[in-house]
């Protein structure tokens, strides 16, 4: 059988994996994993980002009136995070496969080092046919420093893992016009990655275990596809939604976010996700910033740069911002703020962040 792809990352979101009583949907997550063991077995490399762990440890106990909600939070996530993985490792097994689980928060993904420790984790578990089943460490992640949810994980993972498409399954077919509830919503089939969000389309409302809500996704999948990896959005609840997704010969619904042509280097991918984790952010004149939007490959030089809004040191992640305040990329610090002024009298301008480690988030199409 002929697949679209040979590596792809597929997230399953918790209104997926959960029946509307919170407990897992274990004949929908046994169906799942029949899926990705036939791609599996012929050869299509799957990486599984899995919610379902809150979900599930809802079930398992219910807390003391006395705990909080983070804390419940982590008791749930903790509880069920056995269960979920336990019901994946089962269901593989029936078909002969090995799963692993990997666990990570996202200041995992704001350190280099931890970055490229995860991502050899990876790596290494792929080189073994070992399926990489991956989710947030809810036990520890509780603060602003979580992912907005798996949809966020997802992108990193599928970016890290440089996997050709990434598949995100809810409970919906895709983004459609209107909530899907209005009767006069239609599927969106394509979205180009010129294309917006469709006006008044998407409204912010999310599965009760889940996090994410469809706005979310949308924004995720624009950055993935932006950066060279297509994105599906489908319907989890729907047989065989993955294997028709992969197979060129069938038909699906589903909403397609078209990947740019030209893929980004494994560096700015990782910049590209480290909004959160910038330290300093410089504001550029109109020509730098024209400069910097348009499609030629070009670094930030001082002599662009108008104002130091937030003090940084070499090697720091600073946001680049228009003066109307407006975010025009992120890039990594070749030399620290107060060295900018020098710099700006030099000959030879060393450019503040060089273009190779430089991520623009708006370019401007001619
Ligand atoms: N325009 C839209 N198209 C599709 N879904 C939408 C739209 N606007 C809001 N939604 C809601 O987004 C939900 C999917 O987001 P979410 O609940 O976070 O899923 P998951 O738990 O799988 O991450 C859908 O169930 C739907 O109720
Ligand atoms: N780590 C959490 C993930 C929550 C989450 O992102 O949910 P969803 O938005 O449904 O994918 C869990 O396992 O419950």
């Amino acid at each position: 059988m002929e697949f679209r792809y040979s590596k792809i990352t597929v997230k399953i979101g918790s209104n997926v994996l959960t029946k509307p009583d919170g407990t897992l949907n274990v004949s929908r997550i046994a169906h799942l994993v029949d899926q990705i063991a036939f791609l599996h077995k012929n050869g299509v490399e799957v990486i599984l980002v899995s919610s379902g762990a809150v979900a599930a440890g809802r079930a398992v106990l219910k807390p003391s009136h006395k705990t909080d909600a983070v804390s419940k939070r982590q008791l749930w996530a903790a509880l069920g995070q056995v269960k979920l993985i336990g019901r994946y490792s089962d269901f593989f097994g029936e078909h002969g496969l090995t799963c692993a689980q990997v666990l990570t928060t996202k200041e995992n993904f704001s350190s280099r080092g931890h970055y490229l420790n995860m991502k050899n984790c990876m790596t290494t578990l792929l080189e073994n046919r070992v399926i990489p089943i991956v989710n947030e460490n809810d036990t520890i992640s509780v603060t602003e420093l979580m992912f907005t949810d798996n949809d966020e994980l997802s992108g990193l993972i599928a970016s890290m893992v440089n996997s050709e498409a990434l598949i995100i399954l809810s409970n919906v077919d895709g983004v459609f016009t209107a909530h899907p509830e209005n009767e006069n919503a239609e599927l969106i089939q394509k979205v180009g990655i010129n294309d917006g969000e469709p006006e008044n389309a998407i409204s912010g409302n999310h599965s009760e275990f889940g996090r994410g809500g469809m706005r979310t996704k949308f924004r995720i999948a624009k950055k993935l596809a932006k950066a060279g990896i297509g994105v599906y959005l489908a319907n989890g609840l729907k047989e065989n939604i993955l294997t028709k997704i992969l197979s060129s010969d069938e038909i699906s619904a589903h909403t397609f976010f078209e990947p740019s042509d030209k893929s980004s280097s494994g560096i700015k991918k990782w910049i590209a996700y480290s909004d959160g984790f910038t330290k300093g952010s410089v504001v550029v004149n109109k020509g730098a910033a024209a400069a910097l939007k348009s499609e030629k490959a070009v670094s930030l030089l001082p002599v662009g740069i108008v104002t130091i809004k937030n003090e940084f040191k070499k090697g720091d992640l600073i946001r680049i911002v228009e003066e109307s305040g407006d975010i025009i990329g992120l890039g990594k610090a070749q030399y620290s703020f107060d060295k900018v002024e020098a710099e700006k009298q030099s000959v030879k301008q060393k450019a503040l962040v060089h273009y190779d480690y430089l991520y623009i988030e708006t370019t401007t199409n001619h």
